[in-house]
């Protein structure tokens, strides 16, 4: 079964979704105030323990590179994490910190409560699934695998990040279709950031704005949108699951 576009005269399938993370599945506040807090905690004893980690120098590398002249690498990845920079390298790192935090059951990744039922229910119905977000893939698996609603990396296809590009740049979003070999129009995106879904719209793609009010989004009014998954599902003719009272939004 598929999902349909909304908006068209005649409905075409959608067969696809790609969805953003942080305030799209999972709170802003919960990126904010629990990972990104974790990961500046970390950040000294992490870089001293793993100083000889080909990954984590090659990180740093990039980090002295793009850095002010003559700033220290911690006190720019510190200054970049107060200001949500979307730096490739920062990204890997954080997700490098971020493991020893889900292992030890410290953090459990958040998903507002409508998300997993709906993930669910399209993955049964044969809609395919994938991520698409500025965290690190390792990140993107972490995240979905230690999630408030158990494992739910199965459910997807395929995890992207920014090594597709940036996710306000059309061109990431032809990348990541060519990449799930499906035309862009069969690929329905959601995000809650207006620039993103502009980014996928001139792609080709259909688009849906999660704009999630307690999360603190305002909607664009650029795109068709829905204050959670069951919206976006019946807005696009995609299953919607039965939600008991603690799943729903
Ligand atoms: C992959 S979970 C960590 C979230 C994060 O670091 C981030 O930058 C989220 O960006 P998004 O593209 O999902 O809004
Ligand atoms: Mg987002």
């Amino acid at each position: 079964m598929s999902g349909l576009r909304s908006g068209t005269a005649s409905p075409v399938p959608v067969s696809a979704v790609l969805t953003d993370i942080e305030g799209t599945t999972t709170s802003i506040a919960f990126v904010k105030d629990v990972l990104f807090p974790f990961a500046e905690r970390s950040l000294d004893g992490f870089l001293d323990a793993h100083a000889d980690d080909p990954e984590v120098v090659a990180c740093l590398t990039a980090v002295r590179r793009a850095a002010g002249a003559g700033e220290d690498p911690r006190a720019a990845l510190r200054r970049w994490m107060a200001e949500d920079a979307k730096f490739g390298p920062l990204k890997t790192l954080q997700g490098l910190m971020w493991r020893a935090g889900y292992a030890s059951g410290e953090i459990t990744g958040h998903l507002w409560p409508d998300v997993a039922p709906c993930l669910r229910a399209w993955a049964r119905a044969g809609i395919g699934l994938n991520v698409y977000s500025s965290g690190s893939v390792a990140a993107q698996k972490l995240i979905f695998g230690h999630s408030v609603a158990g494992d739910l990396t199965g459910l997807f296809g395929g995890f992207f990040d920014t090594a597709m590009g940036g996710k306000r740049e059309a061109a990431s979003y032809a990348a990541i279709a060519e990449r799930l070999a499906l035309p862009s129009d069969d690929i329905l995106f959601l995000s809650d950031v207006a620039e993103e879904l502009d980014a996928a719209k001139t792609a080709g793609y259909a688009t849906c704005q999660l704009v999630r009010s307690e999360d603190g989004t305002v909607a664009s009014g650029r795109h068709p949108q829905a204050a959670d998954f069951p919206g976006v599902a019946v807005a696009f003719g995609l299953p919607v699951p039965r939600l008991s009272q603690g799943e729903a939004a």
